[in-house]
């Protein structure tokens, strides 16, 4: 796996390919398989289920820009389609470390973003062209709620930080269903078990 570049970071162009994702140069890339996701769905009984083919659920590419003060990092992050327990694939969710704001361009496919300060659930649809703007102190979970690969662009200030803890004390406020109807938010349960 490239590391992230040594400060300080020449101007740069950065490309990606549209089929994988994949950025160019690159920094660090993520995958989050199933097994990796213990707790996230609600549906624990599905989620074990799930974890016999263990697939990837999503993966980020980074840009080589390093998560630094001054900094401002990219990634693309590709969430594959599927559900557990009728619940749409997502990422893990966190809030940022440090009160950073961050700015999400869709890409490809259909996704939504949730987001949740604690009181006040908010839904933000992204397609391709769509702008979604997270403000400081909003956790953020990104859903995909197509039959494809939903892809975003995500631009962040380098000291944002991931706090993951927050998310799993406080929850995301809504959780995304499969509907007959299209995405359903459904208020956030905690999983059972
Ligand atoms: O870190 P997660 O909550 O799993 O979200 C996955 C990723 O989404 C975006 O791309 C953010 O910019 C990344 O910093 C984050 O890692």
């Amino acid at each position: 796996m490239p590391p992230f570049a040594t400060p300080p970071v020449p101007p740069m162009h950065v490309g990606f390919d549209d089929r994988s994702g994949g950025m160019s140069p690159s920094g660090p890339v993520l995958v989050r398989r199933m097994s990796d996701l213990r707790g996230l769905y609600a549906d624990q009984a599905a989620w074990t289920a799930a974890l016999e083919s263990d697939d990837v659920v999503y993966e980020v590419a980074s840009s080589p820009v390093p998560e630094l003060e001054g900094e401002l990092p990219q990634s693309i992050t590709t969430i594959l389609p599927g559900r557990v327990g009728g619940e749409f694939h997502m990422t893990k969710g966190h809030m940022h470390t440090r009160p950073r704001g961050e700015i999400y361009l869709g890409l490809s496919g259909l996704g939504g973003l949730l987001l949740f300060d604690g009181e006040r659930p908010q839904w933000i649809e992204m397609r391709p062209g769509s702008i979604g703007y997270i403000p400081p102190h909003w956790a953020h979970r990104s859903v995909n709620v197509g039959d494809e690969p939903y892809r975003f662009l995500a631009v962040y200030p380098g000291d944002s930080g991931h706090d993951y803890g927050w998310v799993a004390e406080h929850g995301m406020g809504h959780r995304v269903f499969h509907g007959s109807g299209g995405p359903e938010l459904r208020p956030f349960t905690f999983p059972a078990g």
